[in-house]
């Protein structure tokens, strides 16, 4: 849009000024009328030929006079028009100026007392222009009378020359009664005797900057106070901001992370497919949560259940990001207090029904793709209840945590040991090689609990135990079923006297008694020189000549006489006498050369066979 030049204008008119002209005019008219006469006196005698010269002599002047004047009136006018054009083209632009601030503006006239408010001022308060007289005083009935004075000492202070201009920021009345924050800002104007003219001003409304102020108060507040930690990174993920919880939790504080990237958390826990994850998340989601590791100051680890949001700008362009991290260090460990309260019993420590039932069925799975076999023992206390009733209930507890921990000491780790509750408790022999051995874990269980116990009240006393055994896969094919028959097995142990066990089924359980019987009695033979050894000769059919000889052990026990190595070979090797038995063959075999050499015997080979089964 063109603007006019106003400035060379003025200059312009200011040479023509009204007085100028005239004056010039009336010089040169005189001058004229003057010299003029004189002239056409001097040329012309004849009475008419002077009238008829003086009469066009008028005619020029008047035509001169009226082109002067055409040329003048033209020349004002076109000032005039350009002034004009002038003004309104400030006046708009003004306008837009204050259209475009959003404002609304009033002008006082002093000296009438009379005040103009613009569209946007009564807009701003819910009302159509001149809605309610427009006087001076209309500015005052529509703040609150607590803030009335604020208004007046704010103008007398503009009156009485303290002051030129003035900021206000005071609440008006709405049409529909609320109030509208309102910024007000205001100057005087004076004449050149410095008498006051107008005050003119401009009215801000400030609903939406003081909810966005509000806002961002209380996202401060937020930022500062919450218990979890907040961080903010640039768009390239570089540290600009972190609140006091993320230093509290970290150990940083906000100088020490400027400018770099939450990598400095890092616990080395994650690998780069973790990350790659979360930012291609970020990337196309906008967000992501998860639980991360991370490392604090100190170098201590830390469980955080983590928030990232990317924030974008209105052109969709990520510009930061916003890391929100939760301590769940603390759920964690609850977490794992409430699974081992879950999954053990609260008294001794031991797992429970429904961790055995885990294990079980982890058992039952496992033997099933090895081809092995396990035994369940449940062991019933006896006498229990006399304890109970003798020296009362937590003398019973008592002896169950030191049941429970002599179990525990005294079994293999890999055996696992539960308590169902009351005085019964579960051991789970994982790959035994036969089935006598749950057998004979249980007379070992029978012997240490048969001990005497002594309790912290000095008392001391003596338990028994009943113990009923199931074999997997004999005796059921999972974990239900083979309690079951551990159970069932175990009140037939129970009928036949303190301190039995017996397995589910009969035939086994005549089968490991007659094998662990077996067992001792070989224990007894090794001890007491009962073995033999026998040479079977071996000798070269061509030549008919002895070659070397085989070592063979026998058993000779003195109430069943010779037992053949078919039947107590494996029994040894099970029991681990197969290593003793090695030992004695190979030390007689080696005795035996010795003595063929010294009666005169040329040199053989004696043969010895070792188990595969000795160490
Ligand atoms: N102290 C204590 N006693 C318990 C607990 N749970 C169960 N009992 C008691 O343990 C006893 C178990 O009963 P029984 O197994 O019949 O007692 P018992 O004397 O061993 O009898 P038999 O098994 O037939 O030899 C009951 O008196 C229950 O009240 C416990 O957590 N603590």
């Amino acid at each position: 849009m063109s603007t006019p030049k106003p400035s060379r204008r003025r200059a312009r008119l200011r040479l023509r000024s009204p007085f100028g002209i005239t004056l010039a005019f009336t010089a040169c008219s005189t001058l004229w009328i003057l010299l003029s006469g004189t002239v056409v006196n001097a040329l012309f005698d004849d009475p008419d030929t002077i009238y008829y010269v003086e009469l066009l002599k008028g005619f020029a002047y008047t035509a001169v006079v009226a082109a002067l004047l055409y040329v003048l009136l033209r020349s004002w006018q076109g000032l005039l028009h350009h002034a004009i054009a002038v003004a309104e083209h400030n006046e708009a632009r003004l306008e837009r100026v204050l259209l475009g601030s959003n404002d609304g503006w009033w002008d006082w006239d002093i000296g009438t007392d009379t005040i103009y408010y613009s569209p946007r001022w009564w807009s701003m308060l819910g009302y159509q222009p001149n809605e309610l007289p427009a006087d001076s005083r209309l500015w005052l009935r529509m703040v609150p009378p607590g803030e009335v004075h604020e208004v007046e000492a704010a103008m007398s202070k503009l009156l009485s020359g303290d002051a030129k201009s003035g900021r206000l920021e005071v609440r008006m009345r709405h049409k529909d009664g609320h109030y509208v924050p309102v910024i007000t800002r205001f100057r005087i104007q004076r004449d050149a005797g410095g008498k006051p003219t107008c005050v003119s001003g401009t009215n801000t409304d400030m609903t939406d900057f003081n909810a966005a102020q509000r806002r961002l108060h209380q996202a401060a507040a937020v930022f500062e106070t919450t218990r979890e930690g907040i961080l903010v990174t640039d768009a390239q993920a570089r540290i600009i901001m972190v609140n006091q919880g993320f230093s509290a939790a970290t150990g940083y504080s906000e100088a020490e992370l400027l400018g770099r990237t939450p990598a400095v958390l890092s616990s080395g826990k994650h690998d780069p497919a973790f990350f790659q994850a979360m930012w291609e998340a970020l990337a196309t989601d906008g967000y992501w949560r998860g639980e991360v590791c991370n490392r604090n100051k100190s170098g201590e680890m830390h469980s955080d259940f983590l928030s990232i949001s990317a924030v974008r700008d209105d052109k969709g362009k990520v510009i930061n990001y916003v890391g929100v991290y939760a301590d769940v260090s603390q759920i964690r460990e609850s977490e794992r207090k409430l699974d081992f309260l879950a999954h053990h019993d609260p008294l001794t420590g031991l797992p429970n029904r429904l961790m055995l039932t885990t294990e079980l069925d982890h058992a039952t799975k496992a033997a099933r793709r090895q081809h092995s076999s396990f035994a369940l023992l449940l062991l019933d206390l006896d006498r229990f209840k006399d304890v109970n009733d003798s020296y009362g209930h937590a003398a019973g507890d008592e002896l169950l945590v030191q049941v429970a921990s002599c179990l525990r000491q005294r079994l293999r780790d890999a055996d696992i040991v539960a308590r169902l509750g009351g005085d019964e408790f579960v051991v789970l022999l994982e790959n035994i090689t036969h089935d006598e051995d749950g057998g004979r874990v249980a007379d070992e269980i029978a012997e240490w609990l048969s001990q005497g116990w002594t309790l912290s009240n000095g008392a001391e006393v003596r338990i028994g135990v009943s113990i009923g055994i199931s074999v997997f896969p004999a005796h059921g094919k999972d974990s239900n079923e083979l309690i079951q028959h551990a159970d069932a097995a175990m009140y037939l142990a129970k009928q036949q006297g303190s301190g039995c066990y017996r397995y589910f089924s009969q035939r086994l359980t005549h089968d490991a008694r007659h094998r662990l019987e077996l067992e001792a009695r070989l224990h007894q033979a090794v001890q007491r020189n009962q073995l033999r050894a026998f040479y079977q000769p071996q000798i070269d059919i061509a030549s008919g000549r002895l070659i070397g000889a085989e070592a063979l052990v026998r058993w000779f026990d003195p109430e069943r006489g010779l037992i053949a190595p078919q039947r107590f070979i494996p029994v040894a090797e099970s029991s681990g006498l197969i290593n003793q038995i090695g030992k004695w063959i190979l030390w007689q075999s080696c005795m035996q050369g010795k003595r063929w050499i010294e009666a005169g015997f040329p040199p053989i080979i004696v043969a010895v066979n070792v188990s595969p089964a000795s160490s």
